[in-house]
C-alpha cells in the first residue's frame, strides 16, 4: 500500500477511536451528570425545602407555645379577675404584677386591657384607653369578639418604639363567662429573625415571611429576596415576574422559577397561628454547582484518557507500520535488504551521487554452481552458504555501501564514492576471498567461487540502466569461464 493511503488510513483510525472514545465518554458523563441533577432536583424539592420549611415552622411554634402558656395562666389568675370585678382600685397592684409577669418569663411585654373602663394596663403603668375608632386598637375589639379563647397577633408595640412583635392575646371571664378584658404577654421577632439567620446562612437559602397579600412580614437581618425589605410587596421586586406569574397570590406548595438568568427552587407554607405564608427560597446554581463542576472535571480526565489512549495506539500502529515495512524490505535468511529494499535505498544514492557529481559503481556477485550445491548437501546446506556469504560480504564492505540480496544466490552492491578501477580492486579481493575461505555446514567444509559484473554510473544513467550494464558484466563473466570479474564500461 503507497504511504499516502499508510498514513490516511492510520489518521482514519485515530480519528474514529478519538470520535468513539469522546462520544462513549460524553454519553456516560453527561448520562450521569442528569442522573445526578435530577436526584438533587428531586431531593431539594421533595425532600431538603419541605424539610427546612417544616423545621423553621416548628421553631416559631415552639417559640410561641410558651408565651401562649404564660398567657392562658394569665386569663386564669383570680388575682387578675378578682382586680377587675372589685373595680380596678389599685393601679399599682395591676402595674406589679404585669411587671413580676415580664420579669420572671423574660418577655418583652405584657398587658391587661379592662373591658369595663378600656384602661390598658402594662408593666410601667396604664399606657393609655383603647378607643374602637382608633386603628391602632382594633386588635381588642376583634379579640373581644372572637369566639376562640386567644389569637397570635404580629404587630408593632407602641409602648416599645413601635418595634414588631408578636402578641398573644387572650380572652379575660369572670367565674360566670362573662368578657372582662384582655391580658397577655407579647415577644419581639428578634428570636425569629436570628432563627431565619441561622438557617439562611446553614442550608445557603433565603427565608422569608409573606402575608396574605403578597406583602414581605417577615425577613432575616439582610433582608428578603434580593435584600427587600419589610413591607414590599413581592410585585414590586425585580426579577420576580416568572415567579408571580406562577404564584400570583401566595399559596403553600413547591416552585420552580427563574430570576434573570438563575433558577430557583421556592417552597411556600402557610402558617395558620400567624396568617402569614413560609417562603424558603433556594437557587439552583449554589444546589447544582457541585455537579457542574464534578461534570466538568470527569470531561477533563475523559479528555486526558482520550488523548494518552490515542497517543499509545498512535505509536503502537507507527510501531507495527515500521515493522511491517521492515518486514517487507528485508530478506529472512540473510537479514539483507531485498530488491524492495534496495530500491528505496538505491534511488536516493543514484540522485546523490548524480547531483553531486561523484562516482558511484555498481557491483552484481552471483555463486557459481550454486545449483550444483543444493543438490550435492541439500537446501539447508545452501541456505547456510547464502547466509554466511552474505554477512563475509557486509563485513568486507563500508557502512556507507548499499549490500542487498539481488535474488537466488545473486546479490548486488553500490560502492559509493567509487570508479570502476577503485571498484574492480575491491571486486576481485572480494572474489579470492571467497576463494580462499569455506563455509562450514555440519561435518563438511564447503567451498565456493563467485562472477562479478562490474560497471559505473553514468550522470545520465537510471537505476535500471545502471543494473542492466552490471548484468551484461556479470553475463559476460559467467560466459568467459565463471570465477571472475567483469567491467562493463559506462560508454557503453
Ligand atoms: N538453498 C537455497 N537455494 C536457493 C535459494 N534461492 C535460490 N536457490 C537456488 O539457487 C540455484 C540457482 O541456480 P542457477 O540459477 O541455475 O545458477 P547456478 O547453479 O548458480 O549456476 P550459475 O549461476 O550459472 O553458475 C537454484 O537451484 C535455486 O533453487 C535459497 O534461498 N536457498
Amino acid at each position: 500500500m503507497p504511504q499516502r493511503s499508510l498514513n490516511h488510513a492510520k489518521l482514519s483510525l485515530l480519528l474514529l477511536l478519538f470520535l468513539l472514545l469522546i462520544c462513549g465518554f460524553l454519553a456516560t458523563s453527561l448520562a450521569s451528570y442528569y442522573a445526578s441533577r435530577d436526584a438533587i432536583h428531586a431531593s431539594i424539592v421533595e425532600t431538603e425545602l419541605p424539610l427546612t420549611s417544616d423545621t423553621v415552622y416548628s421553631e416559631i411554634q415552639k417559640d410561641l407555645v410558651r408565651p401562649v402558656l404564660i398567657s392562658s395562666m394569665m386569663s386564669r389568675d383570680t388575682f387578675v379577675r378578682d382586680w377587675v370585678m372589685n373595680g380596678e382600685r389599685d393601679v399599682d397592684q395591676m402595674t406589679r404584677y404585669l411587671r413580676e409577669v415580664q420579669e420572671h418569663y423574660g418577655t418583652f411585654t405584657s398587658f391587661f386591657i379592662s373591658e369595663k373602663t378600656h384602661t390598658y394596663y402594662q408593666a410601667k403603668g396604664v399606657l393609655k384607653t383603647v378607643r374602637e375608632d382608633e386603628p391602632r386598637d382594633v386588635w381588642y375589639f376583634r379579640v373581644r369578639d372572637m369566639a376562640e379563647p386567644y389569637e397570635i397577633n404580629v404587630d408593632v408595640d407602641m409602648a416599645n418604639q413601635d418595634r414588631l412583635t408578636f402578641f398573644i392575646n387572650y380572652r379575660v371571664l369572670d367565674y360566670e363567662g362573662n368578657f372582662l378584658g384582655a391580658t397577655g404577654v407579647g415577644l419581639t421577632v428578634d428570636a425569629v429573625v436570628k432563627l431565619i439567620d441561622e438557617y439562611q446562612r446553614k442550608y445557603e437559602r433565603n427565608v422569608y415571611f409573606v402575608d396574605t397579600e403578597g406583602k414581605i412580614t417577615l425577613t432575616g437581618a439582610e433582608g428578603g429576596p434580593f435584600g427587600a425589605r419589610t413591607g414590599q410587596s413581592l410585585r414590586d421586586i425585580d426579577g420576580l415576574e416568572n415567579l408571580l406569574s406562577k404564584l400570583p397570590k401566595p399559596q403553600s406548595g413547591t416552585y420552580e422559577y427563574q430570576e434573570h438568568d438563575r433558577g430557583h427552587f421556592l417552597n411556600v407554607r402557610f402558617i395558620p397561628e400567624l396568617d402569614w405564608y413560609l417562603f424558603v427560597d433556594k437557587q439552583d446554581s449554589s444546589a447544582l454547582a457541585g455537579i457542574r463542576q464534578s461534570l466538568y472535571l470527569n470531561m477533563l480526565i475523559c479528555l486526558l484518557i482520550t488523548l494518552v489512549v490515542l497517543a499509545l495506539v498512535g505509536l503502537l500502529v507507527r510501531r507495527y507500520q515500521q515493522d511491517i515495512e521492515a518486514l517487507a524490505t528485508t530478506d529472512m535468511l540473510t537479514g539483507l535488504p531485498n530488491r524492495r529494499g534496495f530500491d528505496l535505498l538505491a534511488g536516493q544514492a543514484l540522485r546523490e551521487a548524480q547531483r553531486n557529481q561523484e562516482p558511484l559503481s555498481a557491483l552484481l556477485i552471483d555463486i557459481d554452481h550454486f545449483k550444483a550445491l543444493n543438490d550435492s548437501h541439500g537446501h539447508l546446506a545452501g541456505d547456510q552458504v547464502l547466509s554466511s556469504f552474505a554477512s563475509r560480504l557486509r563485513d568486507s564492505l563500508r557502512q556507507s555501501d548499499i549490500l542487498c540480496r539481488w535474488g537466488g544466490e545473486e546479490f548486488i552492491v553500490l560502492l559509493k564514492n567509487t570508479d570502476h578501477h577503485a571498484a574492480y580492486q575491491l571486486a576481485e579481493k572480494l572474489r579470492q576471498r571467497i576463494n580462499d575461505s569455506s563455509f562450514r555446514f555440519a561435518e563438511a567444509e564447503l567451498k565456493v567461487e563467485t562472477s562479478l559484473g562490474l560497471t559505473e554510473l553514468r550522470a545520465d544513467d537510471t537505476l535500471h540502466s545502471l543494473i542492466s550494464r552490471a548484468d551484461h558484466a556479470l553475463y559476460r563473466a559467467k560466459q568467459s569461464g565463471r570465477n571472475r570479474v567483469c567491467v562493463e564500461p559506462a560508454g557503453h
